[in-house]
């Protein structure tokens, strides 16, 4: 009920905050990517979702038609009819296309979701700054990588930034606006407003490994799969205990296979590269078997638990 009332204010004229992007393009529809179209679209955006995968786009139609039904079945519950037109109106705001560069030619801000790597952040965020007009803001979501080195291939430094959202992103009511070295006022400014347009509270980070939440999670969660391996307790006990006794949502084991396996592992192997001398970024054994098991979590159907596979 709680991660409900930011997901009303989105679209509650009354608390709505107004942002001067209009236009959002998307790239990348997958578990994020489709989050923040939704966000943004039943914040009244005109959302453009970009992904080379036509499926993939065909699912993140479906799922976030499915999560605005959710949102309409709480918000209109005494109003069916002006729920089903706002789920019809937001989904009607999100077009699909496979074509980067098309898609931002028209974009106040894009916001990028794709794979976590380097190579492919830069490779897209290259031939971006080439197409889109010169106002542009460019951000990425990512959850691990240097905003600074995502941004050193483009010409508009002091328009890039970092816009990192939570999984599951309509739900999760935080969002970490990163500036960068060279992000300017202007740049911040329109991250934090267009942030709180779309029913998030906005928090300034620096260009630090993890920002603040992942550089606490992260090494959270690979304590816990420590202490798990050690024997010092079983899976079931560590999540109860920081459920129980710390009052988390999710216990940290619950979590790493929520958010995947191999996300953990990725974020941990690039600080330990980066960082070898900090002792909480060292590799796991047990996490690295689980992956190259394809033991993911959730989305394979086993990590630390069992699922039904999606
Ligand atoms: C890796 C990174 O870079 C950063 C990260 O994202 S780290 C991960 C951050 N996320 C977390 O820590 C999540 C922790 N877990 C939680 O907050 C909660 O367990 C949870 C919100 C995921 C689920 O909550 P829950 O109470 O156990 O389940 P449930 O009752 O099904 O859902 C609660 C509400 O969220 C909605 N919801 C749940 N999952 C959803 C999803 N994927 N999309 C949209 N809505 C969703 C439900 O509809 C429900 O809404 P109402 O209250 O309005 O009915
Ligand atoms: N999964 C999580 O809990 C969180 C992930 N993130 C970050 O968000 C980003 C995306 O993560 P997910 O949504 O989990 O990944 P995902 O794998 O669900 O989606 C990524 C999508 O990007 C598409 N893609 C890859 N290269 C592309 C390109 N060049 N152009 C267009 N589309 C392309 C893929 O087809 C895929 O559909 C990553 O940087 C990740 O670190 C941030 C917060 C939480």
């Amino acid at each position: 009920m709680i991660q409900f009332g930011i997901i009303a204010r989105n679209f509650s004229s009354s608390s709505a905050v107004q942002s001067a992007i209009k236009n959002v393009t998307v790239i990348g529809g997958g578990l994020m990517g489709s989050g923040i179209a939704q966000v943004s679209a039943q914040a009244g955006q005109n959302v453009t979702l970009v992904d080379v995968s036509s499926d993939v786009l065909a699912k993140a139609q479906k799922s976030i038609g499915t999560n605005l039904g959710r949102v309409a079945k709480k918000v209109y519950k005494d109003n069916p009819a002006e729920g089903e037109k706002f789920v019809a109106e937001s989904l009607g705001r999100i077009k699909t296309l496979t074509d980067p560069a098309e898609a931002a030619k028209s974009a106040d801000l894009v916001v990028e979701a794709i794979v976590e790597n380097m190579e492919v952040k830069h490779k897209l965020f290259k031939q971006l700054d080439g197409v889109a007009p010169s106002h542009t803001i460019f951000a990425s979501n990512t959850s691990s990588l240097s905003i600074n080195e995502i941004a050193s291939v483009v010409n508009r430094k002091d328009k890039f930034g970092g816009l990192h959202f939570f999984n599951p992103v309509p739900v999760m009511k935080l969002l970490e606006v990163v500036r960068g070295a060279e992000t300017n006022d202007a740049t911040y400014q329109a991250m934090m407003s267009w942030g709180k347009s779309v029913g998030k509270t906005c928090i300034t980070c620096k260009d630090t490994p993890g920002f603040v939440v992942n550089r606490l999670l992260v090494p959270y969660i690979c304590e816990a799969i420590r202490l798990f391996e050690r024997g010092d307790a079983s899976a079931r006990d560590i999540d109860i205990a920081m459920k129980l006794g710390a009052g988390y949502p999710m216990g940290p084991l619950e979590l790493a296979d929520y958010v995947g396996l191999d996300t953990n592992k990725f974020i941990l192997d690039g600080w330990h590269k980066k960082y070898p001398d900090q002792p909480l970024f060292n590799p796991i054994p047990l996490l690295d078997k689980l992956v190259s098991e394809g033991k993911l979590g959730v989305k394979s159907g086993e990590g630390f638990y069992k699922y039904d596979k999606k």
